[in-house]
């Protein structure tokens, strides 16, 4: 048997649409594979009664296919699912790393990514690496089309999470096809000021780089109590806030003792709007981990 903590992960960051993300220290998966004739998948813990354990259907019984190597998989979710906060992807990365070592594939992280977006097709029909790419390597990812970066960071978070789920494949379906030259270039400069935030676990910076006029206005939208929410969290010391992944999570950069304030604040800025929420007082963090 091997065990696999695989954290959460918040992906776009405002300004990365598709090509941002960050692990987070927690909340995490508990993956646990057996080898096995056929795969099979069990599935307990937050939002279990949300997940399919139909292989066809489950990210990690599509990490098993792409491995060739068919298992018993226990999935103790930690990640509550349709939160943005990478559910599908953590299960899909811990599953990958597990796997790899259970059959002795001899693959690296960075060879695992493409494998593990393999299962985010299975949930969104998009096999993006910008949830698996910061699960497996922890850190800071920049997924592009020839590969992906990771870099070291230490940024305090806080991720509130509304209780309306939002499925990414609905989410991705209000994303604007088209661009002007003006955006591309806002955006262009908001995403090399949170790389370099990034780089200096700088949470000011961060903050700077996540705005975003594309992507995050469409997705804010679908979430009752977002314009509140990230009102409240500024107003309480947050540097930047924006759209967890897909949502309705609601991420925010804040100094490391302003983080009580920021989550107390977001969290009563939902209720006042009718959603109840939980807000997780996180930093950014390591990959997944063999326990
Ligand atoms: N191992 C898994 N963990 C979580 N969700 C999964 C898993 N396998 C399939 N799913 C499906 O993916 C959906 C959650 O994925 P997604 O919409 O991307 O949310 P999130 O933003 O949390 O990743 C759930 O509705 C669930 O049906
Ligand atoms: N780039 C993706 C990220 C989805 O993140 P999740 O945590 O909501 O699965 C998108 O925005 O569609």
């Amino acid at each position: 048997m091997r065990t696999v903590r695989a954290p959460a992960t918040s992906a776009n960051l405002g300004s990365g649409y598709d090509s941002f993300g960050v692990a987070l220290s927690r909340p995490a998966d508990i993956v646990s594979v057996e080898r096995a004739d056929r795969t099979t998948i069990e599935v307990t813990g937050a939002g279990a009664q949300f997940i399919p354990e139909d292989p066809a259907k489950n990210t990690v019984g599509a990490v098993a296919r792409a491995l060739d190597a068919p298992a018993h998989i226990k999935i103790d979710k930690g990640v509550r699912p349709a939160s943005g906060l990478g559910s599908s992807a953590a299960s899909a990365a811990g599953a990958a790393l597990a796997l790899n070592d259970l059959y002795d594939r001899g693959l690296t992280r960075e060879e695992l990514v493409p494998i593990a977006a393999e299962g985010e097709a299975v949930v969104s029909g998009a096999a993006h690496a910008d949830n698996v790419a910061p699960a497996l390597l922890g850190g800071f990812t920049i997924a592009t089309a020839d590969g992906v970066r990771s870099i070291e960071t230490n940024v305090p978070l806080v991720a509130c999470l509304p209780e309306e789920p939002i499925s990414t494949r609905d989410a991705r379906e209000v994303v604007p096809t088209h661009v002007t030259i003006e955006e591309l270039v806002a955006t262009v400069g908001n995403a090399a000021t949170l790389a370099v935030g990034m780089c200096r676990s700088d949470p000011a910076l961060v903050g700077a780089g996540m705005a975003d006029e594309v992507v995050t206005p469409h997705r804010a939208a679908l979430i009752t109590g977002y314009d509140d929410a990230a009102d409240a969290a500024r107003e309480a010391g947050a540097h930047g806030v924006t759209v967890s992944g897909s949502g309705p999570g609601v991420l925010a950069v804040c100094p490391p003792d302003r983080r009580r304030d920021v989550a107390a604040a977001m969290v009563e800025a939902f209720a006042e709007n009718g959603e109840r929420a939980r807000a997780y007082r996180t930093w950014t963090g390591g990959g997944a981990e063999f326990v």
